[in-house]
């Protein structure tokens, strides 16, 4: 059991009624939330279904409450710990007695406690949309039959729910069962004459408990006919409450806010604050000059030696942003297994500490402290970078920061094993992340170079601004005198984005390379296994996926060696463009991405947006915009990212709050270079003037914030995310690490950019210990899908081989 952890998701506390919601871990718990705040005039408050009662007195805790909503969850209505203390609400009685609606898990355990039995649905319906006949009746008085999102593999079961003709479904003949009323019902089509009548809304004869099967929060339901249900029935609630001895005694304030635990970060805050950051100033310095037609790898060639700690970001398809070094230059890292906290300063001497025994709480922590006690206040409006942190985090990071990280009891049998706990030399840090005072901005769309400095010093006539300005002007004239005499195309060959002889030479490096894939009997059976949790009700959609490994040979020249990476990211960039390509040297680990998916972008000043993909199709020959679109269009496509749309609104209502989330685009499908995908856009608003925590009220805070709260994709694992996350750990058995991480910056300005680490290769060999001989060095990437009701073992494994393709061909050599 857990203690008792009240919060609330609007932040304004007033004279609204007040609704309690019981919250059995969905990934959609605050889109009912907001739903409930935003049409009605509520104030909800949320206790997860695994708390205790506070004060172990559930009736004292119930008066403070006009009505109960419980809501949708993973698993069974059977299984205490799916529904925990939904189960006390059914003994109510008396005066004790409150209005309660339970949605989708809510509802089940509704009917069971009236004595239905729960079955099995034999085709569950995850994602998809169906219109739904009403009775004129109770709260459904006046509606008219309408379409609502569905997320169920159970179904409350009447006992006469095989029909022979759809006509008997119009009846109101089977309308009730013991104690409960139906008002509302779907029929599905199993087989030519028969028929299967699901109940889809029901209310107790004798109290006032309702329930839905249908997800009325969901962005594809009927808006307007949920809104307008939702008002009956708290209509109806109000005047059992008018009519009833339920006498409502807001609880005080004070019992609700449970005590944020501060952890000791200032060991190492001080030493960050006071040595490592201490020369980076209040303003962004900034030259700038035009681009020219370079590359921006070619700009980054100029300034970092191969294999030292960079990254060079792309954010968006527009800004490419990458670090230079400077004299304090310093980075950070930090291992979930481990719990270490690990500062390396990289001057002239390389000077390592490590912290031991440091919460993740700790980090997240730091890096808001840091991010806000440096802020920058001046700078080029027009970049979003003005120095700060670039870098990643894993997607063990993520997990480990979900509410029941590995102790759920969904994964007892071999949580020991859990790939989550697993450590060896070939394991990338958790987080990795670059201080960057000095850097440069291309903006490709603008094509303007910005030179940027935090540091007093680097603006001083001869400084490093100018020096660095001149050294491109030179490169630039370099270039531009070739042209001049003649030699054009030898000029551009030269400053394209792989030259022929590198070309040539990455061709030598990768000769010998082994490439192992997923084994395909093992991931087809995956997919079954992921199925089964489906028609359990375990998981709306688990997005599965597998490891390559590719093992490329050791190098004795330790320039090649330290070259190769960079050139292997090239190769990514020249045959597989991506709006979000990356490269990362940090520490042992080297990273070449390629991905097309934002995950999140904040800016300065209160929007926040992310963009999950679902739904994919290969560009074959003959493949078009429009063909793709229509392939996209069907139930099992459209239900995939739908139920991903659902769970983003999710995560940026637990930041922004009611009211403050807007689906901008739902179901587009996009040209994604190699690959047409279906995304989604959803951007959310903070109010800053209601920060709970005002030392934290910084755009860079809410960011981290988001961050902390919303990671691992929720694109890369599926729906609810932490049931699906420990189900998808068990059945891959591997550990994802870098991939379906995230990458990206931490601008001191308060903005921020990350992609979701697909379409990525990355390595954690260490290759660089003199002492011992060079070995060969093994890259990791990982490629995968969403595995919903509707998928097929083939079309899975299809699905994953062709993304996989667009990294793997990379790494074969041209002949
Ligand atoms: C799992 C991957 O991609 C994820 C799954 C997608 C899908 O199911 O269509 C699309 C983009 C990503 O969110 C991958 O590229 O490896
Ligand atoms: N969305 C839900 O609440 C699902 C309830 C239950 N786990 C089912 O699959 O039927």
């Amino acid at each position: 059991m857990h203690s008792t952890d009240v919060r609330t998701l609007s932040a304004s506390a007033s004279t609204k009624k007040n609704v309690l919601y019981l919250d059995a871990y969905d990934s959609f718990s605050n889109n009912v939330i907001s739903m409930l705040e935003e049409n009605l005039d509520v104030k909800v408050t949320v206790l997860t279904v695994d708390s205790e009662w506070p004060n172990g007195d559930m009736r004292g805790f119930l008066r403070g409450f006009d009505a109960v909503v419980l809501g949708p969850g993973p698993g069974h209505p059977e299984c205490a710990s799916d529904v925990g203390i939904m189960n006390d609400i059914w003994t109510l009685k008396g005066e004790d007695l409150l209005p309660v609606l339970g949605i989708c898990l809510g509802f089940q355990s509704l009917c069971l406690s009236e004595g239905l039995e729960i079955k099995r649905l034999p085709c569950p319906l995850h994602g998809q949309v169906h219109r739904i006949s009403v009775l004129d009746k109770d709260i459904f008085t006046g509606i008219q039959d309408f379409e609502v999102t569905l997320y169920h593999s159970l179904y409350a079961s009447t006992g006469c729910e095989t029909l022979a003709t759809p006509e008997d479904l119009d009846t109101d003949r089977f309308s009730e069962s013991g104690n409960l009323s139906f008002l509302a019902w779907l029929s599905v089509k199993e087989a030519d004459s028969v028929y299967r009548r699901l109940p889809m809304g029901a209310r107790h004869k004798s109290k006032p408990f309702w329930g839905f099967q249908f997800h009325p929060e969901s962005c594809k339901s009927d808006g307007n006919a949920c809104k307008a249900l939702l008002r009956k029935w708290w209509a109806a609630s109000m005047e059992f409450n008018r009519t009833s001895e339920h006498v409502v005694r807001p609880l005080s304030k004070d019992k609700l806010i449970s005590t944020l635990q501060i952890p000791d970060v200032q060991e190492i805050l001080s030493r960050i604050l006071d040595q490592l950051t201490a020369e980076s100033s209040k303003t962004c310095f900034h030259r700038s000059l035009p681009l020219h037609g370079l590359y921006p790898e070619n700009i980054f060639e100029l300034f970092n030696t191969p294999g030292s700690p960079s990254v060079l970001f792309q954010s968006n398809g527009r800004f490419s942003i990458m670090s230079l070094s400077s004299p304090r230059t310093w980075r950070l890292e930090y291992s979930v297994p481990k719990k270490t906290f690990m500062i390396e300063e990289l001057g002239t001497i390389t000077n390592t500490t490590t912290y031991r025994d440091i919460s993740l709480e700790t980090l997240w922590q730091v890096l808001k402290h840091v991010m806000d006690i440096k802020k920058v206040t001046l700078g080029k409006d027009s970049i979003p970078f003005w120095g700060g942190f670039l870098g990643y985090f894993s997607y063990e990071m993520g997990l480990a920061g979900l509410s029941h990280p590995k102790t759920s009891p969904v994964v007892t049998s071999n949580a020991e094993d859990s790939s989550f706990t697993q450590e060896d030399e070939t394991s990338a840090p958790d987080a990795s992340l670059l201080w960057v005072e000095r850097s440069i901005v291309i903006d490709n769309v603008l094509q303007t170079i910005s030179i940027q400095s935090t540091r007093e010093v680097d603006n001083q006539p001869g400084g490093w601004l100018e020096t660095i300005y001149q050294k491109i002007e030179q490169f630039h004239s370099r270039t531009s005198q070739v042209v001049e005499i003649g030699h054009k195309s030898a000029a551009l060959e030269q400053y394209s984005l792989l030259t022929s002889a590198e070309r040539e030479l990455i061709d030598q490096l990768l000769q010998g390379s082994t490439v192992k894939i997923p084994d395909e009997t093992t991931y087809k059976s995956q997919i079954a296994e992921c199925q089964e949790e489906l028609k359990a009700g375990e998981s709306y959609e688990l997005c599965l996926t597998g490891e390559t490994t590719i093992t490329l040979p050791a190098i004795a020249d330790a320039r090649f060696r330290k070259l190769r990476p960079w050139l292997i990211y090239k190769k990514l960039k020249t045959y597989n463009p991506a709006a979000f390509s990356a490269y990362g040297s940090l520490g042992k680990v080297k990273i070449a991405s390629s991905s097309p998916e934002c995950f999140l972008i904040w800016d300065r000043t209160s929007t926040l947006e992310m963009k999950p993909m679902k739904g994919t199709v290969r560009k074959s020959p003959g493949m078009t915009l429009e063909k793709a679109k229509e392939i996209l269009a069907t139930t099992k496509e459209m239900a995939e990212n739908l139920m991903i749309a659902d769970l983003i609104r999710h995560d940026l209502y637990g930041i922004c709050g009611s009211g403050n989330v807007h689906v901008e685009k739902l179901l587009d499908v996009e040209d994604y270079g190699r690959v047409y995908s279906m995304v989604t856009h959803v951007k959310g608003i903070v109010d800053r003037s209601t920060a709970k925590d005002s030392k934290h009220d910084s755009m860079a805070a809410y960011g981290l914030t988001t961050l902390q709260r919303t990671l691992p994709p929720g694109s890369m694992t599926g729906a609810p995310k932490e049931r699906s996350c420990m189900h998808l750990d068990r059945i891959e058995g591997w550990k994802r690490g870098i991939y379906s991480g995230v990458m990206g910056y931490l601008d001191l300005g308060g903005s921020g950019s990350f992609s979701v680490l697909i379409r990525t290769a990355f390595s954690s060999s260490d290759n660089e210990d003199a002492a011992s001989a060079p070995k060969p060095e093994v890259w990791r990437l990982g490629a995968g899908g969403a595995v919903t009701i509707l998928s097929t073992p083939q079309g899975e494994w299809d699905e994953m081989i062709t993304k996989l393709r667009t990294v793997v061909s990379i790494f074969e050599p041209a002949k």
